[in-house]
């Protein structure tokens, strides 16, 4: 079973809570889950709560209030730092609730040997571990890192919550975790509990259902953007994506407007590799984009050497406004694409690429219907199954649009019949490689399609039916506000 990201299960949390369905609805359902558990497996005696300040405790302050209800239960609580530390409101919500509840104990730990000396740990029946969940950045830290020991110390069977503490839910090293005798994890698998290495930690996963709704997870929304909006204080230049764009030759704006775009969406460095005819057009539109010129009037086999060059530099090719369609040129976009790691192919690009994409390059495409066609792509075959068998993120323009990386399909809403003017293809080219650069090619394509057609909506209440191109840039700030 494949497992997802954290960063994927916050966009749906974050999606659900624009629907409506809020944080503390699911809190709710995940802690009564643990609480249902717990009581599984004893019918009756002590239960040790070990909370963290982040929302894995919070889930274990709602299993506390579920607990402490039964008679035959004795609930005791370690929480690790302060009270006034607790990190969310919806953790700090339930966390306030446990005072009209029988909780039998309950302690602040910044000292792990304050937690040996309550005894709770020999006993205990049953330990909930609810330090470090999906949140959890780097090495483990003290004093969590001695609980954590405390933990495994003990003879108490083990409930993990979400992850046992400690544990990379990526998949990734980890220093030391808690080895748990189950482990609840909510909605979906996570990409680490899948992983071959985990089941020495997890033991039996189970995943449960905490009541997400549907389209949060079908539908981008508003939390698919949200990792793209904000940065870390000590960034320094560079770090959010340096992007090349090869376009132009016959058609000078589309280069443009990819570049602007992509400006707007927080690149960093942004260099158009354009034929000489145009290049210096395109260096006319705006000051802030770089621009080196091809040898002739049309992208050929002699750039390829430049190209190489530029691409070096930078994070993410973006390939194929205004090329237009000269076998000469359809003939070298094919000789590039192996050239690049990560690339981004629209509009006349898209005549040039081979299929399926070799398995070192990340390719997106982004056609409309008719190109997805021209693609061998046919109305009957969706996105995902031609994802799959290509080895390309699709993200196919449309009405809706549709996404897919092959292994899950993802459906965009946002857009208006007024973005059917020229220059929008191009500004959404430009929007996905800014985010590819710095984030896997699903969430870039996913994002990419919600700002263009967030952006487009804002321009069509500014502009209605007349709205250009230029406006949807012009938004772009505005949704990632
Ligand atoms: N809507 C939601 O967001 C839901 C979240 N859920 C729970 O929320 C969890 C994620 O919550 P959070 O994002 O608040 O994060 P966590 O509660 O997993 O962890 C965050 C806390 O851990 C600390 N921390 C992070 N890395 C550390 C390290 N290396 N060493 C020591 N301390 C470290 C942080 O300072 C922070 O206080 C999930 O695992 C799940 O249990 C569930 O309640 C279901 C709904
Ligand atoms: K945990």
């Amino acid at each position: 079973m494949k497992g997802i990201t954290s960063s994927r299960m916050k966009a749906i949390d974050e999606n659900c809570e624009h629907l409506g369905l809020k944080g503390l609805q699911l809190m709710e359902n995940a802690g009564a889950a643990i609480a249902h558990e717990v009581k599984e497996r004893i019918q009756k005696g002590n239960v040790l709560i070990v909370a963290g300040r982040g929302n894995n405790g919070g889930d274990a302050f709602v299993a506390a209030r579920h607990l402490a209800y039964d008679p035959a239960i004795t609930v005791n609580i370690a929480l690790i730092g302060s009270a006034s530390g607790i990190r969310t409101q919806n953790s700090m919500h339930n966390f306030t609730l446990l005072e009209h509840c029988r909780i039998e104990g309950f302690i602040e730990i910044t000292d792990p040997q304050k937690l040996k000396a309550t005894g709770w740990l020999d006993d205990a029946d049953m330990i909930v571990d609810a330090l470090l969940g999906t949140g959890i950045t780097g090495k483990v830290r003290e004093t969590e890192a001695t609980v954590i020991d405390l933990i495994n110390d003990s003879k108490a069977p083990v409930v993990a919550v979400d992850v046992p503490s400690g544990f990379d839910p990526e998949g990734g090293e980890f220093d030391r975790s808690v080895r748990a005798d189950v482990t609840l994890t909510f909605h979906r698998m996570k990409k680490g509990l899948a992983s071959d290495h985990a089941k020495e930690y997890t033991s039996e996963v189970k995943v449960i259902n905490i009541g997400v709704c549907e389209d949060a997870e079908i539908y981008v929304g508003k939390g698919d953007i949200a990792a793209f909006q904000t940065r870390r204080r000590d960034s320094h230049k560079g770090q959010h994506g340096r992007m090349l764009i090869i376009g132009g030759g016959p058609y000078s704006g589309a280069p443009a407007l990819t570049a602007m775009a992509a400006l707007r969406t927080g690149a960093d460095i942004v260099t158009v590799a354009a034929p000489a005819n145009v290049a210096d057009i395109i260096a006319s539109f705006s000051p802030n984009i770089i621009v080196k010129a091809l040898s002739s009037n049309i992208l050929c086999e002699k750039d390829i050497d430049t190209v190489a060059k530029l691409i070096e530099g930078h994070d993410v090719v973006v390939m194929g406004m205004g090329l237009g369609r000269d076998e000469r040129t359809k003939d070298t976009v094919s000789k590039i694409v192996p050239l690049c790691k990560k690339v981004v192919v629209d509009a006349d690009g898209l005549y040039g690429i081979a299929l399926p994409v070799p398995e070192d390059i990340e390719m997106v495409i982004t056609p409309h219907a008719r190109e997805f066609t021209a693609l061998g792509g046919n109305g009957k075959e969706d996105a995902l199954e031609f994802s799959k068998k290509n080895n390309v993120t699709v993200l196919l323009k449309g009405r809706e649009d549709h996404i897919s990386n092959g292994e899950r399909i993802a459906i965009n809403h946002t857009g208006n019949p007024g973005m059917t003017v020229g220059g929008t293809g191009d500004v959404l080219a430009g929007i996905a490689g800014a985010l590819f650069a710095i984030a896997p090619a699903m969430d870039a394509a996913c994002g990419a399609a919600y700002i263009n057609g967030a952006a487009g909506d804002l321009a069509f209440e500014r502009r209605g039916h007349g709205l250009l191109a230029t406006d949807i840039i012009d938004m772009i700030t505005e949704v990632m506000k």
